[in-house]
């Protein structure tokens, strides 16, 4: 129970509600006990008429009123109910809806370290599944082990009135029967665990086969695809088969101790009728109603303690995460403004998940409202310098300094605001074109959105488009061309007009004359602005204040396009190169 104690906060803030449920749960259960002591009194009219012992206008008369006290109970043992429901499983809905944002905020503030060490499907399971869990003990098992209390007090107080020695016998069974369901639904919640693993495996599956079906498609690789999903469909409909067989075992089984108890009471409730130790007959309907009634509730213990070690482990999931710090701290608490300088020196950076030194001893000095560029062979680093810009990691060994304050000294956020990130990989979320330009400004207005578009050369495209702005992008933003993505994702940057600009190779999939044309807009929109452009052509680097080459991890090169032309290295290399290229 330790980990559910996390839950203890919203059980405070809701108290008013849970006292008023707890007070509608005893009313409700008190009016639903009235029916077998109404119900046992009746026969003992009927008895009693039968035996002569009252006249037939008083047995009329009293029977009449049973039968309207009986209706009365029901009708408001079952808008109590009702309300009841109303309090406790709609406090639990509440408790759900918090946690939820509690849990999904702390996904918010986890580095992009958190995100690489631990799987999507995994993070998704903690916000949805262990939720529902969680919820079931905060609704549910509260609300069914009061109704048991207090069913049991109220039966108890009735029945010891009526038979001490039936009520013993009433209740032997009771037990046993807790123990079997509790046994029982152990291993229904172990098979349901493997039955919800097994679908979570078809449908990631299925997600990634629909997601790559241009490759699948290409390869001709459809039987084989299909085939497997053959094989992991039979594995899950075996697993559910397994289920179904512990299921459907619980109500014969309850149906079966049900009819022991029901058959002890008549027997035992007989024998005393007749030895004289129970006055009258309606007694043994009495406690065969009550036998009834106490039935599902003992069932329900072992079911509640099923529930709550299942809420237990998945609270202790969910506080796994929410106990996790955010590697990237923000110390300072204050905004700080930034101007644009970025001085790197002497910077060695290792990633902490697969120990590769990306950057060796790398320093630069960039004034604010220059141009850097950086080129490079893959995987020699370049992108990393963007991230550490970004404070997405902090580094190992060195400084990196902004406006001449070491970057872990500014407000996180103040950082990150002056920053306009276009990165290597453009991500459009399943929104309108506008909203996924105006993301990088929220009060922007249609024009600022246009002018973006007309800066990074995608107007034109856009507009073609049936629904122009409004086009709906679909996930990935698969209606819009690898080049497209790329230019709305620098429209994204530019809008928000920031201090800071990085582009990571975002114009590989732009055609030269497109480059250039944005290249043209982009000095004109960067004049003021830092800037660093991350790219694989001369072209994009070569109008840069500054150029660097990066070769794993180290600079081995730095100048500006004229110096380096005229060193004999990887920059003069490329640029003859792709010179050649474009004069073929
Ligand atoms: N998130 C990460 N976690 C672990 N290692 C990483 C991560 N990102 C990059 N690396 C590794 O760090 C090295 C530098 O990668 P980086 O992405 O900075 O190179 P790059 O020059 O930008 O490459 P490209 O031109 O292909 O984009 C590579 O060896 C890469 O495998």
């Amino acid at each position: 129970m330790k980990a559910l104690k996390h839950l203890n906060k919203y059980f405070l803030k809701y108290r008013y509600r849970l006292i008023i449920g707890v007070f509608i749960t005893i009313i409700a259960k008190v009016f639903a006990l009235f029916t077998p002591r109404l119900v046992g009194s009746s026969i003992n009219v009927i008895s009693d008429y039968f035996n002569d012992k009252i006249a037939y206008e008083a047995f009329k008369s009293e029977l009449i009123i049973n039968v309207l006290y009986i209706v009365g109970a029901a009708v408001v043992a079952g808008i109590f109910t009702f309300l009841m429901r109303q309090t406790i499983i709609n406090v639990s809905r509440y408790i759900e809806y918090d946690l939820k944002n509690e849990i999904y905020k702390h996904y918010q503030i986890l580095s992009l370290n958190f995100y690489k060490s631990n799987r999507t499907g995994d993070l998704m399971n903690r916000i949805s599944e262990d939720v529902g869990k969680v919820r079931m003990y905060v609704g549910p098992a509260l609300m069914y082990t009061i109704n048991t209390i207090t069913l049991f007090a109220v039966a108890l107080i009735y029945m010891i009135d009526r038979s001490p020695t039936l009520t013993l016998y009433t209740l032997l069974p009771l037990p046993i029967l807790s123990v079997i369901i509790y046994k029982l639904s152990r291993l229904i919640n172990k098979r349901s665990t493997i039955v919800q693993q097994s679908l979570s495996t078809l449908s990631t599956y299925s997600q990634e086969t629909f997601s790559g079906i241009s490759v699948i498609k290409s390869y001709g690789i459809e039987p084989r695809t299909n085939i497997e999903f053959e094989n992991l469909s039979a594995e899950n409909r075996q697993k559910q088969i397994n289920l179904t067989k512990v299921q459907a075992l619980f109500f014969p089984l309850m149906i079966l101790l049900i009819g022991v108890s029901n058959l002890i009471v008549i027997y035992v409730g007989g024998m005393q009728y007749m030895s004289g130790k129970i006055d009258h007959i309606g007694t043994i309907a009495e406690f065969i109603m009550y036998v009834n009634m106490l039935t599902w509730p003992v069932a329900t213990v072992g079911w509640v303690t099923s529930l709550i070690q299942q809420a237990e482990a998945s609270q202790e999931r969910i506080n796994e995460f929410l106990k996790t710090e955010p590697d990237i701290k923000n110390t300072a608490k204050e905004l700080t403004p930034i101007k644009g300088d970025i001085e790197f020196k002497n910077v060695s950076f290792v990633y902490p998940d697969t120990n590769i030194e990306a950057l060796k001893d790398v320093s630069f000095t960039l004034k604010s409202g220059k141009t850097l560029a950086i080129l490079g062979k893959t995987g020699s680093g370049k992108s990393t310098i963007l991230d550490l810009i970004g404070r997405l990691y902090d580094i190992n060994k060195g400084e990196i300094l902004i406006d001449n304050t070491i970057i872990s000294e500014l407000n996180l956020y103040s950082l990150r605001e002056s920053i306009g990130y276009v990165p290597q990989d453009a991500f459009l979320f399943s929104d309108s074109i506008k909203n996924n330009i105006k993301f990088g400004k929220e009060d922007a207005t249609d024009e600022d959105v246009i002018e973006a578009a007309k800066n990074a050369k995608v107007h034109k495209n856009i507009i073609d488009f049936n629904k122009g702005y409004d086009t709906i992008l679909g996930e990935r933003g698969i209606t819009l061309s690898g080049g497209q993505k790329q230019r709305v994702s620098i429209a994204r940057a530019i809008i928000k007009k920031p201090d800071i600009l990085l582009f990571d190779d975002c114009l590989s999939a732009v055609d030269t004359e497109t480059e250039e044309k944005i290249l043209k807009n982009l000095v004109k929109l960067t004049k003021d602005k830092t800037t660093i452009i991350v790219s694989h052509r001369v072209s994009s680097a070569k109008n840069a204040d500054t150029i660097i080459v990066l070769e794993d991890g180290k600079i081995i090169e730095s100048g500006n396009h004229e110096s380096l032309i005229n060193t004999d290295g990887y920059y003069k290399e490329l640029y003859t190169k792709q010179l050649s290229e474009k004069e073929m």
